[in-house]
């Protein structure tokens, strides 16, 4: 089918676990990470252009709109690749908050690749577009697929998970950006006390068991975050003096998530941390499923 624009589902993802194993000789951290994505999603429009040029624009006004948007440079990068001769005009609608731990950029990025594989007909299975994605961004192979995986190597070598146990996600935003390399570069690897049992997260998910998916988030790039911003702290403590089951920061933060099971207890958390923070989002994990294109 030969499409004119294209609109992609860009979702957020969350990471259930983040360990650091080694610090490499590129600069990059080996980890180990178990991430799943949620219902907090951009939207990323695709608008054939027949000169060639590749434009964008975001709701967001703060947000890049040139070679440095995660989105531009994957379509720059397939245009180049496989010497597309049209263009493209990408709109980005944001919701996810930005330089937030929830991989928006590289979620944009990754709904980029998967659009223009349709709009420029392009016939890139999603493990080509992964590959490519992985120039652009740690995050992007993950996001090209969605879902739950094990994300190890730097971040871009997937296993894929079936889905955790269903639950409510209640994401909350300190408004402070962080910034990913400042995060990696003040962790000091060797004196890491509190990696996350892995293997007792993939059982978790396996077995679908919610109580033991709580007992086994983990993020070593925690505490790092949290001694550069303590309003982290506040609100992970805030999340389970609600009556989280299982609270942690994403990525490299700030945001920070709570799992609950129980309606009622959604309700009580979103009310108590709309107090403190403007940015809470109520979510559902998306399970296994990938990412979905609209039209
Ligand atoms: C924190 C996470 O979002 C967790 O999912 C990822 O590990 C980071 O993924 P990302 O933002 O896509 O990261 P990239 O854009 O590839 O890298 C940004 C910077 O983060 C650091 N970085 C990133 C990934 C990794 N495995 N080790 C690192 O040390 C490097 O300083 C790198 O220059
Ligand atoms: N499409 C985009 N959306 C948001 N930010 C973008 C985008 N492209 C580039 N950026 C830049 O990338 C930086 C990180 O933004 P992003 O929202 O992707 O962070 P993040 O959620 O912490 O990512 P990750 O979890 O992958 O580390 C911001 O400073 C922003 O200027």
């Amino acid at each position: 089918m030969n499409y004119v624009r294209i609109s992609v589902k860009a979702p957020a993802k969350i990471n259930l676990t983040l360990d650091v194993l080694a610090k490499r000789p590129d600069g990059y951290h080996e980890v180990e990470m178990v991430m799943t994505t949620v219902d907090l999603a951009d939207r990323v429009d695709m608008t054939l252009r027949e000169d060639g040029e590749i434009t964008l624009d975001c709701s967001a006004s703060f947000v890049p709109d040139d070679i440095r948007n995660h989105a531009y440079k994957a379509a720059t990068l397939m245009k180049e690749k496989f010497q597309v001769r049209q263009g493209v005009h990408l709109y980005i609608d944001k919701q996810i908050p930005v330089a937030a731990g929830l991989a928006g950029g590289s979620s944009d990025a990754a709904a980029t690749l998967r659009g223009l594989n349709q709009l420029w007909n392009l016939g890139l299975t999603r493990d080509e577009l992964a590959k490519i994605g992985a120039e652009i961004g740690s995050d992007v192979p993950f996001c090209v697929y969605g879902g739950t995986a094990l994300a190890t190597g730097r971040g871009e070598q997937i296993a894929h998970l079936g889905a955790p146990a269903p639950c409510w996600v209640i994401l909350a935003k300190p408004p402070i950006g962080v910034s990913t390399p400042d995060v990696y570069g003040n962790l000091r690897v060797a004196q890491i006390d509190n990696h996350p049992d892995t293997k007792q997260m993939l059982q978790a998910i396996a077995t679908q068991d919610f109580s033991l998916m709580c007992q086994s988030l983990g993020n070593v790039l925690e505490n790092v975050t949290l001694s550069l911003h303590p309003q982290v702290r506040q609100i992970k403590d805030l999340m389970v003096a609600s009556g989280a089951d299982g609270v942690l920061m994403s990525g490299s933060g700030p945001t920070v998530f709570a799992l609950v099971q129980k309606e009622a207890k959604v309700h009580r958390i979103y009310n108590a941390l709309r107090g403190f923070v403007k940015d809470v989002f109520v979510v559902r994990m998306l399970g296994a499923k990938e990412g979905e294109i609209l039209a």
